[in-house]
This record gives structure tokens, C-alpha cells and sequence, in this order.
């Protein structure tokens, strides 16, 4: 049984028994957003992370949303990638490819992977480049109110030691201002090189979702979502807010068992 959503001021709580239904609340909540950019700008651009997220995005590719999205119209990003080759076990995008992209008619020059010949700098400023030139041609929309592109939906998931897209705890990363793709050497998870969105761009989306799931992620949960403290660099699954848009969790119960004032069922 999934709970009523929830409103709190660090966003929407939808909280799901099952993986299961989790699955078809993420699908559709993708497919209001596809079909609400299309209508408004002619497309919908899209920034995917790594994990199990991934396999979350599969009811996309069965009836009735294979049919029924205009995929024509879907520009894919990813908001954090592993500097690693494109058919590396580590890479998202082969994640992406292998589990999402490849089941569904998404143009391809629509797919806007990192340049994997590069070094984490190197490939951290063509991404950004890419991304300006999206920009450019309004594939991608503008904040109104920073230098930042503003992505209709950025989907993250969260890890157990609050991490979202590569931006991990009390890691220099966090601070980045100026840059729109960061680059790191010294990930603490493995692969060590990587690039991610900065936290003002993700901040400017039009709408940030988190997905996150299981037992070991419910402590990091409760530090993102309760009122235990502000801004906390230990905890970058709290520092998202996007300032112009709509910030959404997606938990199941195990991960959501930790929060405060949530009434789960026995
Ligand atoms: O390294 C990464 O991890 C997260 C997910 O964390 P996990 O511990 O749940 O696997 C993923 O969303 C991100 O894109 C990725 O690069």
C-alpha cells in the first residue's frame, strides 16, 4: 500500500510498500512532466544518475507509456557520470543504455553522454559546453533568476552516505558556484574520476526527484528530510532545493522508516 503523499518543507514524500509501486508512481510522474514540457516547449529535457534508478524507469518502456510518450521530444543529460569507457561496468550511460534507452525509440543524437577519450577535467568542460550549446538552442531551458540551465526534470538517487549524483559529503564539490559540470579525482566511491552537476544547477531544475530505497539509506533519509539541522555539507541529499521548482522523494518503506512523524503500517 502506498501512503497519502506527504507535503514537508524539504519537499513531496511519496512513500510506497512495494519497488513495485514505486516503479509506476516514478513512470508516471515522468510521463506528467514529458507530456506538460512537450506541450510548454516543445521538449523535455531530461538528466538521469546511475544506480538502481535506473531500473525504476522500466514501467517507461511498457504499455502505456512506450506508446503514449513522445520520445521524439526527449533530450537525455546525466547529472553525474563515471570518467570511465562507455562500455565500462561502472558507466552510467551504459547502465542507462543497457536498461532504458535502448527499449525506447529516444533519437539518439538526442543522448548527450560525457566524451569518455577525456580526462575528468577535460570531459567535465565539454560536458558543460554540450550543455551551453543545448542552452543556445533552447533545447535546455534558463533560470530567470541564475547563469544556470534549467533542466525540466533532474532525477537523482540518494546514497546511504547522502550523496546525490556525485556530490559526496564535506567534499570541496559542494562549493562549486561557478561551474556547471564539476570534476572530481578522488571520489570516496569507487570509480575515483568523475564529473556532476554542480548544486546550482541542480537547484535550478524545474523539478528534482530522489529516489531512494532500502534499510541502509534510511539514516540518510531522516539527516536530508527532518528538521535535525540547515544546510548541512555532511548531508547532500539536504542541500537540494531547487529554488524555482518542485522537489519530489520517492522512498519505500524501508527507507522511509527513520523519518519522523511518518506513520508507517505494522
Ligand atoms: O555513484 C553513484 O551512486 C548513486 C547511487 O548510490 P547507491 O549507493 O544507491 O548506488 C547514483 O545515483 C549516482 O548517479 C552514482 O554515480
Amino acid at each position: 500500500m502506498s501512503l497519502p503523499r506527504i507535503q514537508r518543507s524539504r519537499g513531496e514524500l511519496r512513500i510506497h510498500e512495494s519497488l513495485d509501486e514505486l516503479s509506476r508512481d516514478l513512470a508516471e510522474y515522468v510521463s506528467e512532466l514529458s507530456e506538460a514540457a512537450v506541450k510548454e516547449r516543445g521538449v523535455f529535457a531530461l538528466a538521469l544518475s546511475g544506480g538502481s534508478l535506473i531500473g525504476f524507469l522500466g514501467k517507461l518502456c511498457e504499455a502505456p507509456y512506450n506508446k503514449t510518450t513522445d520520445w521524439a521530444k526527449w533530450n537525455v543529460f546525466w547529472a553525474d557520470e563515471r570518467v570511465v569507457s562507455k562500455s565500462h561496468a561502472d558507466s552510467n550511460y551504459r547502465l542507462a543504455k543497457d536498461g532504458f534507452l535502448s527499449k525506447v525509440p529516444i533519437i539518439s543524437s538526442h543522448v548527450h553522454a560525457i566524451n569518455d577519450q577525456l580526462s575528468a577535467v577535460e570531459a567535465a568542460d565539454g560536458y558543460q559546453f554540450g550543455i551551453r550549446q543545448q542552452v543556445k538552442a533552447r533545447v535546455i531551458d534558463v533560470s530567470e533568476t541564475c547563469d544556470c540551465p534549467k533542466f525540466d526534470l533532474i532525477l537523482l538517487e540518494m546514497g546511504p552516505d547522502g550523496h546525490v549524483a556525485s556530490l559526496f559529503p564535506n567534499h570541496a564539490v559542494l562549493a562549486a558556484k561557478d561551474e556547471w559540470v564539476a570534476f572530481l579525482t578522488d571520489s570516496p566511491k569507487p570509480p575515483p574520476e568523475r564529473i556532476t552537476f554542480t548544486l546550482p544547477v541542480i537547484n535550478a531544475a524545474s523539478n528534482v526527484a530522489i529516489v531512494v530505497t532500502g534499510d541502509s539509506k534510511a539514516e540518510a533519509v531522516h539527516l536530508a528530510i527532518d528538521d535535525v539541522a540547515p544546510d548541512c555539507p555532511s548531508s547532500p541529499g539536504r542541500m537540494v532545493h531547487p529554488t524555482e521548482g518542485k522537489l519530489v522523494w520517492f522512498l519505500d518503506y524501508k527507507a522511509a522508516s527513520k523519518l519522523d512523524g511518518v506513520p508507517l503500517p505494522e
